[in-house]
C-alpha cells in the first residue's frame, strides 16, 4: 500500500483573503491523495514539523511590509529552518505599490531559503487568481512527490 504524503497548511488571516488561499490550497491537496492537517497560527496548539512532507505557511502583510507578530512567533515555535516550506500570501497594492506588496510572504519565502517562489494573491484569491492558486500548488506538489520518491530511492539503494 503507497503511503499518502503528508502536508500540513498553517496560516494567519484576519480578514478571511488568507484562509480562503488556504482552503483552496487544501481542495487541491487532498484531491490529489495528500493527507493535510490545518493550523490556525496563534490559534492551534503546536505543531510537530518533521511529521510533514510539506508545509505551507500562509500570511498577509501588514504595516509598510510588516510580517505580522504571531507568524514570528510561529517561526520561533518551529524553531529550525525546514528545507520543505512553501509560503503563500495575500496583500494589496494600494498599500506602497508593488514593492511592498506581499513582502511578508516574500521576506518569509526567502528566510526558509524556500525551493518555491512565494505566491502573491491581492486580497480575496476568489475569481480570477484561483487559477494562480491552483497552478502554484500543482507545481509544488509535483516537486514534492518528486522529492519524496528520490530520497526513498536514496534509503532503498544505501541499505541493499
Ligand atoms: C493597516 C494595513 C496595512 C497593510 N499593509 C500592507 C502592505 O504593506 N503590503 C501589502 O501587500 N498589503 C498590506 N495590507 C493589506 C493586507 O495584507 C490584505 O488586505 C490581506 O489580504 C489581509 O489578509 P487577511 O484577510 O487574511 O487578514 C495592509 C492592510 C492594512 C489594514
Amino acid at each position: 500500500m503507497v503511503s499518502k504524503l503528508r502536508a500540513l497548511i498553517a496560516y494567519l488571516s484576519y480578514s478571511s483573503n488568507t484562509a480562503e488561499v488556504a482552503a483552496l490550497i487544501y481542495d487541491k491537496l487532498t484531491a490529489n491523495e495528500f493527507k493535510v492537517d490545518m493550523h490556525r497560527i496563534g490559534i492551534d496548539p503546536p505543531i510537530t514539523p518533521d511529521k510533514y512532507e510539506i508545509m505551507f505557511i500562509g500570511t498577509f502583510t501588514w504595516a509598510m511590509g510588516a510580517t505580522p507578530d504571531e507568524v514570528k512567533d510561529f517561526v520561533l515555535e518551529i524553531g529550525y529552518k525546514p528545507e520543505n516550506i512553501a509560503v503563500f500570501g495575500t496583500g494589496d497594492t494600494q498599500f506602497g505599490g508593488d514593492d511592498l506588496f506581499c513582502l511578508a510572504a516574500v521576506k518569509l519565502a526567502k528566510f526558509y531559503r524556500s525551493k518555491w517562489k512565494a505566491l502573491k494573491i491581492e486580497q480575496s484569491p476568489r475569481g480570477s487568481q484561483e487559477e494562480q492558486v491552483k497552478q502554484w500548488v500543482e507545481g509544488v506538489m509535483d516537486d514534492v512527490k518528486f522529492f519524496t520518491r528520490k530520497s526513498k530511492n536514496i534509503r532503498t539503494n544505501q541499505s541493499k
